[in-house]
């Protein structure tokens, strides 16, 4: 997979030199590019920002850098984190990593220019993602957390490709909670049937968990889990 970045601050994705990502893209699984925005300016002051149409606080990214950036690095498949973009979901990390091709815009100050998104989406698909409810200084840590949401779904990355099946929104439930040594600690104990041995007992308990605990956190995961999902003895959990 090919993954382009384009910010004004190219020193934030430091982290993703590191851990799996980093081995990612040293082993080549991952070839990912920071750009800096102000590489595609041509004033002494490499501007990337001015004041917004109709007045209002803040600055607006120009159009011009953008427009030459994404010239430069696309087409492909561009993501723009933003507070007003779709909800981010495992399922858009999932059809995501099956894609050649990844760019992503960091926003900064109050925006980019709609016409920079306006003009991107008439040559490649476009997506605007939220990652919650809240409002961060720019895209650049959104970016990060996107990525790895990504990456460690891209075959080879994850030792254990078996950890993808069982965890949390995967199959539209939370997780199970997780125990290991020792089996008492501060006079809490692992409980019993984790330590049976009897497979069909723990994969019974596991979903009961997951269930109990989607449905206390997650009643809109509940509400989307898909009837035919829940066989009857679920039916009275
Ligand atoms: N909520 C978000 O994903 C976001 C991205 C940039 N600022 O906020």
């Amino acid at each position: 997979m090919r993954v382009d970045v384009i910010t004004i601050f190219p020193d934030y994705f430091g982290p993703l030199s590191l851990s799996l990502i980093g081995k990612a893209r040293g082993s080549g699984l991952l070839d990912l590019e920071v750009h800096d925005l102000r590489t595609w300016t041509s004033d002494v002051h490499r501007t990337v920002d001015d004041t917004p149409y109709g007045g209002g606080p803040g600055m607006v990214m120009r159009p011009e850098p953008w427009g030459q950036a994404l010239d430069a690095v696309g087409p492909g498949t561009l993501i723009v984190p933003s507070p007003v973009g779709k909800p981010f979901t495992q399922a858009d990390a999932q059809a995501l990593a099956s894609l050649d091709h990844l760019i992503f815009a960091c926003g900064r100050y109050e925006g980019i220019d709609q016409r920079v998104i306006d003009d991107a989406a008439a040559r490649m698909p476009v997506l605007e993602v939220s990652l919650g409810d809240y409002v961060l200084f720019g895209g650049e840590v959104a970016v990060i957390v996107i990525m790895e949401a990504i990456t460690r779904l891209l075959p080879g990355v994850l030792g254990n490709a078996d950890s993808l099946t069982e965890e949390s929104h995967a199959a539209g439930l939370l997780e199970a909670p997780v125990y290991t040594k020792p089996a008492s600690w501060r006079d809490r104990d692992v409980p019993d049937v984790l330590r049976s041995g009897d497979h069909g007992r723990i994969a019974r308990w596991r979903r009961d968990q997951s269930l109990l605990r989607t449905a206390a956190r997650r009643p809109d995961m509940m509400a989307a889990y898909p009837p035919s999902s829940l066989d009857k003895a679920d039916r009275k959990t």
